[in-house]
């Protein structure tokens, strides 16, 4: 974790603005032609009050002085004021609307940055929390930081501006004055820096523990846990875990509250004490006669000015410096450098996918001790039906995983046609393999969209959407939707439709069939398959892939006998048996004790069933 979130002082400060040029170049690419407007006119903002205080000081001396001559006297510095307010008006007007367009167009912009980021991202980025938490942090708290550090820099402008031209008009009368106007609040915002600083520490720490909160504020808001919340009722259980979170916040937060009213409470009486001393000697000498009333009017609202704009200017910079943190959060997981993803440039192009092979090949999680595959070596080639058996956790899953390119940091070698895995157009071997894994998803899409996403480019095209239906045995079942392909699926959107586990699994494999690939992977598709759907899926999905290569998972193995040509069998991430069937039995070691079990473990649920 950074040092620099533990302490306060003034080099961090200053390194905090390292990442202003990257800032300004960001908010220069949105829109700059009001970048450039806007600065202009908080630039003119900055200078109007000044000259609405000279503006003034004419007018009243003019009065006071020109009793007995001609209006005009009054006239023309009535005129000028007159004006000058109206001026302002506009310009603040125009400018808080192109403020606001603005803000949204960068923050669209910024939004999209970040998506663009995550799409990047490797499996084992999102598999890592410490990846995790930059992207909610860049998302939840930096997302607004730019256009906050925008406005900030443009209010320093105006509010340095404002402050030299009302202290020109006091320093014309009194200059050691200016030293008790800028004492207190130069003081107090440091202190408040301080405290800003601990603010900014508290919300680093707590991250994880705010997606905590998130996580299971989403179990309770969403339709993804609600059967498990219910039956189990979980609801009081998530309710407290979420409250347990959120409490500790809130009461850190209240804590940041009171420290910082009690801080600036402390400073503001100091500073009433000090204005009130500043306007006794401004009335004093106006009722002597020393200045007249004009001048009076524009040395009191010079001193609120100064006060207001110092303040404003140091306010300016402590907010800077904690929104310079926060876009540091934004910069950080921009420009976080993408592990997996390998050079495009010098990668080499696939037409098919004719073998794979693996070679002595180990690998681990990134966050993981043991390994989960170990020492695994294969061929399979073109034209054959591979099955992958083993127990839970013996590493099925994570193999597939590694001939998707999902990993690069395994031990050993991948070819795919000979070639090293690492060296494969990553956009080729994605095209080439049609696969659904176990988690697949369920898009609260169309169903046209659901199946669609297998291949963009045909989304549109009937006649091949409805060969990748019938390829998974799903016509009937899209055919009887209310609004046929075009149906909404899901329960999230209106008119959604939703459909059972096994229907789902049927548009997850026309969504695999749609893409014309050279390698089939199915990872346990029958889940929520009955046997016989499931043996009719694999029989089809064998056939289709007659000169391609399939890879099938499942622990049915009474359904993988008939259409495998080879069998690899996995224990403990080791592969311990690969043959046929009829070899694999005869060995009678570890595949057999499987097939037997599952073979007394079915005929027992017969006699049950039966009896
Ligand atoms: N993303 C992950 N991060 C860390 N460890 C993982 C991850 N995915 C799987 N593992 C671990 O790797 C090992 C192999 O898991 P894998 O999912 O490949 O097993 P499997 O044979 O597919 O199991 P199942 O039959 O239950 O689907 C297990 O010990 C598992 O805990």
């Amino acid at each position: 974790m950074d040092h620099e979130i533990y302490s306060f002082n003034l080099k961090d400060a200053i390194k905090s603005f390292k990442s202003f040029p990257k800032v300004f170049k960001l908010l220069w690419n949105v829109k700059r032609t009001y970048l450039i407007l806007i600065t202009i006119f908080y630039i003119i903002n900055g200078i109007l009050p000044a000259a609405s205080i000279l503006a003034t000081q004419s007018l009243l001396n003019s009065i006071q002085t020109s009793i007995g001559k001609e209006f005009t006297y009054v006239l023309y510095p009535l005129i000028i004021y007159l004006a000058l307010n109206s001026f302002g008006y506009i310009i603040s007007q125009l400018n808080s609307y192109l403020q606001n367009i603005y803000r949204i167009d960068l923050n669209y912009k910024m939004s999209v940055m970040i998506l663009e980021k995550a799409k990047i991202l490797s499996l084992s980025d999102f598999e890592n929390s410490e990846v995790y938490d930059k992207l909610r942090r860049a998302q939840n708290e930096a997302i607004e930081r730019p256009y906050a550090v925008f406005s900030i820099v443009l209010s320093l402008i105006s509010q340095f501006l404002g402050f030299i031209s009302s202290l020109a008009i006091l320093l014309y009368w009194k200059p050691w004055i200016i030293l008790l106007v800028v004492a207190i609040p130069f003081i107090s915002t440091i202190y408040m820096a301080k405290i800003g600083h601990l603010q900014y520490k508290i919300e680093y720490e707590r991250s994880q523990e705010r997606r905590k909160a998130w996580y299971l504020n989403y179990l309770m808001t969403n339709d993804i846990a609600f059967k498990e919340i219910k039956i189990y009722r979980l609801g009081d259980y998530f309710i407290e875990g979420y409250k347990k979170l959120s409490n500790s916040f809130i009461k850190q937060d209240k804590k940041i509250i009171k420290k910082r009213t009690l801080t600036s409470f402390i400073f503001e009486i100091f500073d009433q004490i000090i204005g009130g001393f500043i306007l006794y000697l401004i009335v004093q000498s106006a009722y002597i006669g020393e200045i007249l009333l004009g001048n009076t009017v524009a040395y009191i609202r010079s001193l609120s000015n100064i006060k207001g704009n110092m303040e404003g200017l140091l306010g300016s910079i402590l907010a800077m410096y904690q929104n310079n943190l926060y876009i540091k959060q934004l910069f950080d997981f921009l420009e976080m450098p993408v592990k997996e993803e390998l050079p495009m440039s010098d990668s080499i192009p696939i037409e098919e996918i004719n073998t794979i092979e693996f070679r002595d090949v180990s690998f681990k999680y990134p966050n993981r001790q043991e390994y989960a595959l170990r020492n695994i070596s294969f061929k399979i080639r073109k034209g054959e039906n591979i099955s992958l058996v083993g127990e839970n956790g013996s590493g099925k899953s994570t193999l597939v995983k590694l001939i998707s390119g999902f990993y690069y940091d395994y031990e050993g070698e991948i070819l795919i046609n000979g070639v090293s895995i690492k060296k494969i157009d990553k956009k080729d071997l994605g095209n080439k393999i049609g696969i659904i894994f176990q988690d697949f998803n369920r898009y609260e899409l169309t169903c046209r969209e659901n199946i669609g996403l297998g291949n963009i480019d045909l989304i549109d095209n009937d006649i091949k959407l409805q060969e990748a239906i019938d390829k998974a045995y799903a016509r009937g079942m899209v055919s009887n939707l209310p609004k046929g392909i075009d149906t909404q699926l899901g329960v999230w959107f209106d008119e959604g439709v939703q459909l059972s586990g096994g229907q789902w699994q049927r548009i997850a494999l026309s969504r695999a069939f749609l893409r014309n690939a050279d390698c089939y992977i199915l990872d346990e598709p029958s889940a929520s398959l009955d046997p016989i759907s499931e043996h009719e899926i694999f029989k089809r999905a064998s056939d289709l892939s007659k000169d391609k290569i399939s890879i099938f998972i499942s622990h049915r193995l009474y359904n993988l006998r008939k259409i495998s040509s080879k069998i690899m069998v996995l224990k403990d991430g080791r592969l311990i048996e690969y043959g046929t069937h009829e070899e694999l039995m005869n060995l009678n070691k570890h595949y057999r004790y499987l097939y037997d079990l599952q073979n007394t473990i079915d005929m027992h649920d017969e006699i049950k069933t039966t009896a």
